[in-house]
């Protein structure tokens, strides 16, 4: 055993001696085995000193997203004035003495905090407050997302996954991944998953079952209030039976009107609430996002990201677009095909597809000067 496992014994917070013998200790080893054997990989978060990062940074660097055996340096970027503040965080993240944490680096250069990094989650800009759209932002957030798509071109893995967070999310990554040309443009990705989690959550307690019990609900587009929120193919499992949610629900009604209503203004909803965006709820989001990117998704589920459109259910190409995917175990993504689009669905993706090419334009504009 290495020098790191036997500190792991020595620790008075780890197995009592007398449970050694137990089958729980045996998979302690040889968890602690392959922690030892794997080599850290690199995650970088921006917006590392703000409010999603307080609970990210935590689920990352004890093993929620890459698995209990994946230790991590974790590279935290924020900007100059906010390094202060980074170093508090840093301080935490030590004292939490967490077994997979190894190098931990705060830093206000993009090169830094990018380099070599097999993910990273940009979190970094401007929130909202209320009465804004998301797309106020743009002007004020996009030329963030140029210049890391420049440093993550120059320094990250040429096989680094990029999930953006920082609104307006979809159109920052197309404009993070058109200045990241010699990366393939599939690693970009923006995160719809807390709108996922929000309709799946709200689809279960209408039914009155668990969050878990409810499947594929889609977004499809914009991480914005024109985001059309898809139970038409969605699944609830209710007393050991498997039913679509449309039959479980019986309220069409609730289904074409609340339901999007709500679940599109909920980031809204929050603000006004909280005086704050979403952070505990986006944090999670983001944990969803990337461990099913790292690891693939079950059998038979489908998961929504905001990826590059090629086309498919007719959305224009080369918008970051929210799609249903499937993910397998080399972390490559498919866009779920020939589902049924009816009409109405057909109306929603068109209105959100066009938002996205209007914010685009905006964005290459503010990228010009
Ligand atoms: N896509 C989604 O589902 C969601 C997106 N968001 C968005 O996430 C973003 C962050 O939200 P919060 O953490 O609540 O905001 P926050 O204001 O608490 O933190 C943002 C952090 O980003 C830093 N930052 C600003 N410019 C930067 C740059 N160029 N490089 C690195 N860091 C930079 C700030 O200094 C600050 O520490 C906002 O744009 C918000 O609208 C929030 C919730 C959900
Ligand atoms: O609404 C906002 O501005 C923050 C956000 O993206 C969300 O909560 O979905």
């Amino acid at each position: 055993m290495g020098q790191y496992t036997k500190d792991i014994y020595r620790d008075p917070s780890g197995p009592p001696a007398e449970a050694r013998e137990t089958p729980y200790i045996r998979n302690f080893e040889d968890t602690v085995n392959l922690i030892v054997s794997k080599e850290p990989i690199r995650v970088c978060v921006t917006g590392a000193a703000g409010q999603i990062a307080y609970s990210l940074l935590y689920s990352v660097a004890k093993g929620d997203v890459f698995g209990k055996d994946q230790p991590v340096n974790l590279l935290m970027l924020d900007i100059a004035p906010m390094m202060g503040v980074l170093e508090g965080v840093k301080m935490e993240l030590q004292d939490c003495a967490l077994p997979l944490l190894r190098e931990v680096v705060a830093t206000d250069d993009p090169e830094v905090g990018f380099k070599d990094c097999d993910v990273a989650m940009l979190v970094g800009a401007m929130p909202r407050r209320e009465g804004m759209e998301r797309k106020d932002l743009l002007a004020a957030n996009v030329k963030i997302f140029k210049v890391q798509g420049q440093a993550l071109d120059k320094v990250a893995k040429k096989t680094v996954k990029v999930v953006v967070v920082g609104n307006p999310a979809n159109t920052n990554a197309c404009i993070c991944a058109k200045y990241a040309q010699s990366i393939p443009r599939e690693n970009f990705s923006a995160l719809t998953r807390l709108d996922q989690n929000r309709a799946q959550a709200m689809v279960a307690e209408k039914v009155g079952v668990p969050a878990d019990a409810v499947k594929n609900c889609i977004i499809w587009g914009n991480h914005s209030s024109t985001q059309f929120p898809d139970v038409q193919h969605a699944t609830v499992e209710k007393n050991n039976q498997k039913m679509s949610v449309i039959e479980a629900v019986k309220d069409d009604n609730w289904v074409k009107n609340d339901f999007v209503k709500t679940v599109q203004t909920r980031g809204a909803a929050v603000i006004k609430a909280r005086k704050l965006s979403s952070a505990m709820s986006a944090a999670k989001a983001i944990v969803d996002h990337v461990r099913d990117w790292w690891f693939g998704t079950p059998e038979g589920t489908w998961v929504s990201m905001a990826v590059m459109s090629d086309g498919s259910y007719e959305t224009p190409e080369g918008l970051i677009y929210s799609f249903p995917v499937t993910i397998d175990s080399s972390h490559k993504y498919t866009i779920v095909q020939g589902l049924t689009i009816n009409d109405f669905a057909k109306e929603k993706m068109d209105i959100t597809a066009k938002e996205l090419q209007e914010e685009k334009a905006m964005a290459m504009e503010a990228c010009q000067d």
